[in-house]
């Protein structure tokens, strides 16, 4: 049986469970249970806070897990990203009093607040600056007003939480992160873990792309068919009227309202765009 860590509670615990859901297993119904076994697919879920998560997958005490980026990084646990699963996403950032500190080749010295010591450290050793880091459990804004440092290193998503606390950000994003599936480095490879990952993917795909069909003439088909090329190529199919034929296509669904608008000015007609729940490509 595949053994899964899930965040059981934060920013990533809706969205990741959301995304098990829609990649077709079962999840827990009470938001207290810490355990969900799904018997009929083979595989056990462990919800558990997401900044231990890459420390029991890089253990092998659990199998693979989800969890950010960022987390991953500052665990420094034997664990590797599979695959970016695309919610979550924010970035991590250092910053501080306006005309405080803004470079960061100035924090050398400096007291540096943050709940990601293992990400903080390591970056401030790659780029060769010597500076005090403090280990707090959240709320690290608050530090800068009471004394305790000078300079925060922290999650930002929209930046209200910056704004509030009257800071801001320096220098370039010390990462980009968002939700990954991880799993131990050199992990033996497991069905249930390749399984997971295949509908993992599909749910990933069937949230970029719609089905769109739509009617053309047949004279304009190799037109129609270079602005929805799909995965393959089009499936075409004949109409019971003469010289039209019916296309389906995947497109991207940040595009679909251009391709229809082309569509319909080329001569296409019936032209509907559908939702993916589910694919294997
Ligand atoms: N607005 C956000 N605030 C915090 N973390 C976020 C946000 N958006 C995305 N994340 C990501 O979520 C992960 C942190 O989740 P976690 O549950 O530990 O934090 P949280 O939601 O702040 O929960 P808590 O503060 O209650 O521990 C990180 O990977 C982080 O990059
Ligand atoms: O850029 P924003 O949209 O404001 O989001 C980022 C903020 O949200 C998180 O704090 P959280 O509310 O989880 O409190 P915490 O510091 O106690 O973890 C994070 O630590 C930042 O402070
Ligand atoms: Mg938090």
């Amino acid at each position: 049986m595949l053994r899964v860590a899930v965040p059981n509670k934060g920013a990533l615990a809706d969205s990741a469970a959301q995304m098990l859901r829609e990649a077709g297993y079962r999840q827990r119904t009470d938001s207290k249970d810490l355990i969900c076994r799904d018997q009929a697919n083979d595989i056990e879920f462990f919800y558990l806070r997401p900044k231990d998560i890459a420390t029991y997958v890089g253990s092998g005490d659990l199998d693979v897990g989800i969890t950010g980026r960022d987390l991953l990084i500052d665990s420094g646990a034997p664990a590797e990203e599979v695959v970016d699963l695309n919610f979550g996403r924010a970035t991590f950032r250092f910053a501080a009093r306006p005309d405080d500190v803004d470079d960061v080749r100035e924090l050398g010295g400096h007291r540096i607040a943050t709940a990601y010591p293992g990400l903080v450290e390591r970056h401030l050793s790659d780029l060769g600056v010597k500076a005090e880091v403090i280990r707090l459990d959240g709320a690290v804004e608050n530090a800068i007003r009471l004394g305790v440092a000078d300079v925060v290193a922290d999650v930002v998503e929209t930046g209200a939480t910056l704004r509030q606390a009257g800071l801001v950000v320096f220098g370039e994003p010390l990462l980009q992160s968002s939700a990954v599936l991880v799993r131990r480095i050199d992990a033996a490879p497991h069905p249930q873990a390749a399984q997971l990952l295949r509908r993992l993917h599909g749910v990933l795909v069937a949230r970029r792309y719609v089905m769109l069909a739509y009617d053309v003439p047949a004279g304009l088909l190799d037109r129609a068919s270079a602005l929805t090329p799909g995965m393959e190529s089009p499936t075409v199919s004949p109409l019971h009227r003469e010289g039209w034929v019916a296309v389906q296509a995947m497109v991207l669904r940040e595009d679909v309202h251009r391709i229809m608008d082309e569509l319909y000015e080329l001569g296409a007609r019936a032209i509907l765009v559908t939702n993916i729940h589910a694919c294997r490509l």
